[in-house]
């Protein structure tokens, strides 16, 4: 018999949600489909992992969860908002405010005339928090020494530890950080994946890419992205959260989905669990 347990627990609602997510890139030499059909969903206090080979989609996938850019096809909530129809003001404010982002080149989120703490200060004033310790946020990530450094005289792994310090001030709803330890010592990747792991067990939807088995064997969630599409899903504990929409709608892992081919389910009340089960098959 066909069965899945699904703890009763209150409606959590997503961060980010995905539907059918595509990327297409058009360029006078042809298209290159970078995404193609991602369903995801993330909810917060989460630690997820997005690994595949190069040119497999992360930077694109994350590009996109961030609010960067629209999607070329299917569907992308971000934090409530309908990415593909909002405006570029809310956009904007949504990634000022709520969005942490760390991107694949730090340099890129600089700017020359500010010290690293003027960087976090400036941050920590968009997401409306002018009281952030920005020394403890500097210190987290093994940056409070060089607090009065400027860009310029920072190295490539500081500026890297400078961003995660930014993505992660006043703690946002939402953290995207691609390959943000690709830079590091093993000893500053494992510091800037306490201080992320930290931002998730207060309540973000962390999310980050890698290559590097040191970050993928952290994940709570890892999920392998090739060419394109998301190939395999691991939870470290066994527990299957699913989501249930404001409408009542349960969205089961695929592996669970696969167990109800009808899809037909008997839902059985037991204390405090429900229990789903199979329909018997009839005649
Ligand atoms: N701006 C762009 N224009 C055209 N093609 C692009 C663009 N950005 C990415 N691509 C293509 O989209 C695909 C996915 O690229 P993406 O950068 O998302 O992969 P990735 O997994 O992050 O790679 P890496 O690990 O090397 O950073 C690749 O085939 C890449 O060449």
């Amino acid at each position: 018999m066909a069965t899945a347990e699904v703890r009763a627990a209150q409606a959590v609602e997503p961060v980010v949600e995905t539907a059918d997510l595509t990327r297409v890139y058009r360029s006078a030499t042809g298209e290159t489909y970078a995404l193609r059909g991602v369903d995801l969903v993330l909810l917060p206090g989460s630690l997820t992992v997005v690994a595949g080979p190069s040119g497999s989609g992360k930077s694109s996938l994350l590009t996109l969860l961030s609010a960067r850019e629209r999607p070329s096809a299917g569907e992308l909530r971000v934090l409530g908002s309908d990415v593909a129809g909002a405006s570029a003001g809310l956009l904007r404010r949504l990634r000022h405010r709520r969005i942490g982002y760390v991107p694949q080149r730090a340099s890129t989120g600089l700017f020359p005339h500010l010290t690293a703490g003027d960087h976090v200060r400036q941050v920590a004033a968009w997401r409306g928090d002018r009281h952030a310790d920005v020394h403890a946020v500097l210190d987290a990530v093994g940056l409070a020494p060089r607090a009065g450094h400027r860009p310029a005289t920072m190295s490539g792994g500081e500026q890297q530890r400078l961003a995660v310090a930014m993505a992660l001030v006043a703690r946002p709803a939402l953290v995207v950080a691609d390959e943000p330890t690709a830079e590091l010592d093993h000893a500053h990747a494992d510091r800037v994946l306490d201080a992320l792991a930290v931002a998730a067990e207060e309540g973000s939807a962390v999310v980050l890419s890698s290559h590097d088995p040191r970050v993928t064997e952290r994940a709570g969630r890892l999920l392998r992205l090739r060419d394109g599409v998301l190939s395999s899903e691991t939870a470290q504990s066994q527990e299957t959260v699913a989501v249930i929409d404001s409408a009542g709608r349960l969205q089961l892992p695929p592996a669970l989905l696969v167990r109800f081919p009808s899809r037909r389910v008997v839902v059985e009340a037991d204390g405090d669990h429900v229990r789903l089960r199979a329909p018997e098959e009839s005649g």
